[in-house]
């Protein structure tokens, strides 16, 4: 069976590199090798089941033959993956895609498609993830919304035209349709996304975009004219009575605008005076990146506040970011309130704060002789303050000073991934849907953070598991993020496209760290020397046979399933691998993680959520 599948992957290999293949013999993909036995590049198995393909970025420039791929049927019907970003591939036969049904991810933005994007495409109901984007598609979308659990739909940067479908966008957390020639109106639930998935449709009209409808504009400019009487049987006592309900409409709507015209200049000067005393200036507010996956915590302009009378950020002042209950937050409340060592780590320490004042307990970072000037500081931080995710840690407040820079953030009372996995065992089981569900959480933002800000992803800089807290409902939480990322991502945002490339290598170190955190929580074992120990330790292992030795002896004792816990073992060490290209990008990883994920599930029917048995 797995050489039919092999024979069939060779001969999508080759339509797909215009019969180049892999130049680099050790990638696999050959006659005289096995997909799964002889790991493939590219290739993730299931034992001898090939189920994800994840090809993007290689430059090919030939085709996908949804035929070749789909019609072998033990292939058709155990790839779930299907990752063909950021090529230069055309399609054949695509209407064909339909048979490999189990399909959950369909991922072939930033490739050369053209012409109309098949019907057949709906029939594929097991997908999650739909990425069409950056391609020279045309023509209307098929019937989409037949696909009922669909959660991404990336469609940007092609020519589509006619009307959006009408999605069940309560299902979807992740949706772009910008850059099309789409027409018609928006559907009412639509405006679940905002303007951002919509932009430049010059045709597209109703919420969120400004264009209004034709219908709407049309009821709005004849509020008055009954439709259903004829114009010519109105007599002239009723035009006279209509110009004088007009008239006095015209007059009361005037005095209303003088009224709000006044009010509005109250509230100005009062924003005005507000802003006197604002440390953080208005750039600084940005709403939060609103898509709806991201339940972001919301920053209102009237959480911004600030301490002191000192206005510039080069001064000493605490600038309190965004958190609306810490108003009136002073740097003397922390310095007063009693502080407890949380730990000393490589960049600084960490206090446990407990504001009376506030109410709240706070974890104050204090970074001494940092070299970065406050000016970099302040930036990096107003960059950071930009970013929302529901996993990633925000700053409440900053401290800048020559000597001394602080960060405060909300103290998280269930402690860090680090002492979940390395704490005392006989506390706390950290048992296998929880670690998996962890890592997934993680990965996921991760690509947020790097992907889904268009240009403008942020790598994380110092990713290990004493940064990742677990918050109250022990849902993960990315601590200091972007904080020690190195340079380049200081710049404006048009600098940051150019450096874009250059933090790309930024970006494969958080794949090695997230790598390492992979390996720490399927091991047990802690990460000495940056991870460098354990990762040879597990490669040395390993290397002699996939052996159950390397596993968390918990993990095994718990009866978690040897088959997952090999299967995210691979993901992991593709993540740290010793050379950096060669390593996934975190998409891929989170796309694989997700997989697993779904296995597992499927397997064992009553896993709800993180499920850490605590005595
Ligand atoms: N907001 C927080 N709530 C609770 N504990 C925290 C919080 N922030 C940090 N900690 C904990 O404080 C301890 C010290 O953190 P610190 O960041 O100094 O160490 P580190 O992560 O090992 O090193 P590094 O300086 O490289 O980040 C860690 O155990 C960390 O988990």
């Amino acid at each position: 069976q797995e050489e039919l599948v092999r024979n069939v992957l060779v001969e999508f290999m080759s339509k797909l590199s215009n019969n180049n293949g892999f130049s680099d013999p050790n990638m696999g993909w050959s006659s005289s090798s096995l997909p799964c036995k002889d790991n493939w590049r590219g290739i993730t198995c299931d034992q001898t089941k090939v189920k994800y393909i994840v090809l993007d970025g290689f430059g090919f420039s030939g085709f996908l033959d949804a035929r070749v791929l789909c019609n072998e049927q033990s292939l058709a019907e155990s790839l779930q993956i299907l990752s063909l970003k950021d090529n230069s591939i055309h399609g054949e036969n695509l209407d064909e895609i339909a048979n490999c049904s189990q399909l959950t991810q369909l991922l072939i933005g930033g490739n050369q498609f053209s012409g109309s994007l098949p019907n057949s495409i709906s029939q594929l109901k097991n997908l999650k993830s739909l990425d069409i984007s950056r391609n020279k598609f045309s023509g209307p979308l098929p019937d989409l919304p037949e696909i009922s659990d669909l959660e991404a739909f990336l469609a940007q940067n092609n020519q589509f035209t006619g009307a959006i479908p009408n999605f069940d966008y309560s299902e979807l957390s992740l949706f772009n349709v910008s850059n099309n020639n789409f027409s018609g109106e928006i559907p009412d639930r639509g405006i679940h996304f905002d303007i951002r998935s919509y932009l430049n449709n010059p045709q597209l009209c109703g919420a969120p975009v400004s264009n209004k409808c034709r219908s709407s504009l049309a009821s709005e400019s004849e509020p008055s004219a009954p439709p259903d009487k004829p114009k010519d049987g109105i007599s002239n006592d009723q035009i006279l009575m209509y110009s004088g309900y007009i008239l006095i409409g015209l007059a009361v709507l005037f005095l209303i605008l003088i009224w709000l015209y006044k009010r509005g200049k109250k509230n100005d000067e009062k924003l005005e005076a507000d802003n006197r005393v604002a440390a953080v200036d208005d750039s600084i507010i940005k709403p939060s990146f609103s898509t709806v996956e991201l339940k972001a915590r919301e920053i209102s302009k009237s959480g911004i506040s600030t301490i002191s009378a000192d206005q510039s950020m080069v001064s000493s002042s605490l600038i309190v970011l965004t958190s609306p209950e810490v108003n009136g937050l002073r740097f003397e409340n922390l310095l007063k309130a009693p502080a407890e060592l949380l730990g000393r780590g490589n960049h600084g320490s960490v206090y446990k704060v407990k504001c009376e004042a506030q109410g709240m307990t706070f974890a104050v970072k204090r970074i001494k002789d940092w070299t970065i000037s406050s000016h970099d500081f302040k930036q990096r931080m107003r960059r950071l303050d930009q970013v929302k995710h529901p996993n990633v840690l925000p700053a409440i407040a900053f401290y800048s000073s020559r000597q001394e820079k602080l960060l405060v953030y909300e103290y998280q009372p269930n402690g860090s991934l680090f002492r979940l996995i390395h704490g005392n065992q006989s506390d706390q089981a950290f048992d296998w849907e929880s670690r998996i569900l962890v890592a997934s959480t993680i990965a996921d933002t991760l690509v947020f953070m790097h992907d889904q800000l268009y240009y403008d992803g942020i790598a994380h800089g110092n990713l290990k598991s004493s940064n990742i807290l677990l918050n109250t409902n022990m849902d993960p939480l990315i601590s200091e993020y972007g904080l020690m990322v190195v340079d380049n991502q200081d710049q404006s945002i048009v600098a940051s496209v150019n450096s874009f490339q250059a933090s790309g290598e930024k970006f494969k170190e958080d794949v090695y760290a997230f790598g390492v955190i992979l390996l720490e929580m399927l091991t047990g074992k802690m990460a000495l020397n940056n991870g460098l120990d354990l990762d040879s330790w597990v490669l040395a292992v390993v290397r002699e046979e996939w052996t159950v030795e390397v596993f968390d002896r918990n993990l095994i004792g718990q009866g978690a399933s040897e088959e997952m816990m090999v299967n995210l073992l691979q993901v992991a060490i593709k993540c740290v691998n010793k050379s950096p290209q060669a390593r996934p990008s975190m998409n891929q990883v989170a796309l694989m993680i997700r997989g697993i994920k779904d296995d597992d599930d499927d397997r064992s029917t009553d896993v709800s959520g993180l499920s850490i048995i605590t005595r």
